[in-house]
């Protein structure tokens, strides 16, 4: 059975048999064939559904990892900023470490599922009168103050627990993909799977890297304008982030893998939110479908050739931001209890 990522992948992460293991059984996530995006980019698109991971995001790999070493380091609090899916896994992890957990979010720019796992978890909640940045900044300077070990993606275990992902699609794969798709927002993500790539193409586990293809949502997108954005605006709230933390390592993984940061629209992300859950079968948070919107406007583009071997990594779950499901779907019909009706109802 799947015991999780620090015992799935030890030898390829920084802990030891002194390192307590904090885990939700993460990881291990669907490599999922994408039929309707493959016809539609002339590719073989596969979907790394993050979204199944124990608090519904690929943050889990970062925290399992960041959790159980600021345990082994005698911590007894964490303190994260978050948009939403890095508290709701630093909550839930704390949880499990019997240690307490602050976090900071952006005032009413927070997806309602999220804040219900920060407070269903016990985190300490501050809603800050700023955007996400400003949160950040803020967790830094009490990360310095106080003893508490901040958990955000600055945090390099929150990246070696991440790498797992690009380990996990070669080693279902057999090889790396020719290009790797996934939403860019604070970076650590880009920056982790091209870490693990070079890592399995080092050790001859993967004979090549892919391109690491990476799509900003257009109003939030400081790598495409090659400067901070100081006013973020999407509807994905996930990535509306305007000074990504890991700028340097994200621009590494762009030009050493010869991939590009590009951005989707608010409109292309829900059109391809929409695309997965209708002819996929995947519910994902519109934040993550900016993968899809990617790579869909790639192949348009020619950026991806066709006959490419793409993954899409769709990183949260969509139960986590329900509303966008709700307000583009037709009025439920009320039905007596009736078959006939209700029959008639559904003709
Ligand atoms: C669903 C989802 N998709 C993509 C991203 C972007 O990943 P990074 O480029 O590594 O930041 C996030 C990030 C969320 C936070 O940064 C946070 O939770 O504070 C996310 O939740």
């Amino acid at each position: 059975a799947w015991r999780g990522l620090i015992e799935e992948y030890r030898d390829r992460l920084p802990v030891s048999d002194r390192t307590p293991v904090i885990t939700l059984r993460e990881g291990g996530t669907p490599l999922l064939p994408a039929p309707r995006i493959s016809q539609l980019t002339g590719c073989e698109v596969h979907l790394k559904v993050e979204g199944a991971n124990p608090t519904g995001s690929f943050k889990d790999r970062g925290m399992t990892v960041a959790i159980s070493k600021a345990a082994e380091e005698g911590a007894k609090a964490v303190i994260c900023a978050s948009t939403g899916n890095t508290s709701a896994s630093a909550a839930a992890y704390a949880v499990r470490a019997g240690m307490t957990c602050a976090v900071l979010v952006p005032q009413g720019k927070i997806a309602m599922g999220k804040l219900a796992q920060a407070l269903v978890h016990g985190a300490r909640l501050l809603q800050v009168d700023g955007n996400f940045d400003d949160c950040l900044e803020l967790a830094r300077k009490l990360a310095v103050d106080y003893p508490v070990a901040l958990v955000n993606s600055v945090n390099p275990y929150r990246l070696q627990g991440q790498k797992t992902a690009a380990f996990e699609i070669v080693d279902a794969l057999g090889d790396a993909p020719d290009v790797h798709c996934l939403p860019v927002g604070n970076a650590g993500n880009i920056s982790a799977y091209w870490m693990g790539y070079k890592e399995y193409a080092a050790d001859g586990v993967a004979s090549r890297t892919p391109r690491m293809l990476g799509f900003q949502a257009s109003g939030a997108a400081p790598f495409v304008r090659g400067e901070p954005v100081p006013k973020p605006s999407t509807i994905a709230t996930a990535i509306r982030i305007g000074n990504p933390a890991s700028w340097d390592l994200a621009i590494a993984a762009r030009d050493e893998s010869g991939g590009a940061i590009d951005a989707v629209t608010d409109r292309q992300i829900l059109a391809a939110y929409r695309l997965l859950a209708r002819e996929e079968g995947v519910f994902v948070e519109p934040a993550s479908a900016a993968s899809v919107a990617g790579v869909l406007q790639a192949a348009e583009q020619g950026v991806v050739p066709r006959g490419s071997r793409v993954v899409c990594t769709v990183t949260g779950n969509g139960l986590k931001d329900p509303d966008w499901a709700i307000s583009g779907a037709p009025a439920p019909t009320t039905v007596k209890v009736d078959a006939h009706a209700a029959a008639s109802a559904l003709g």
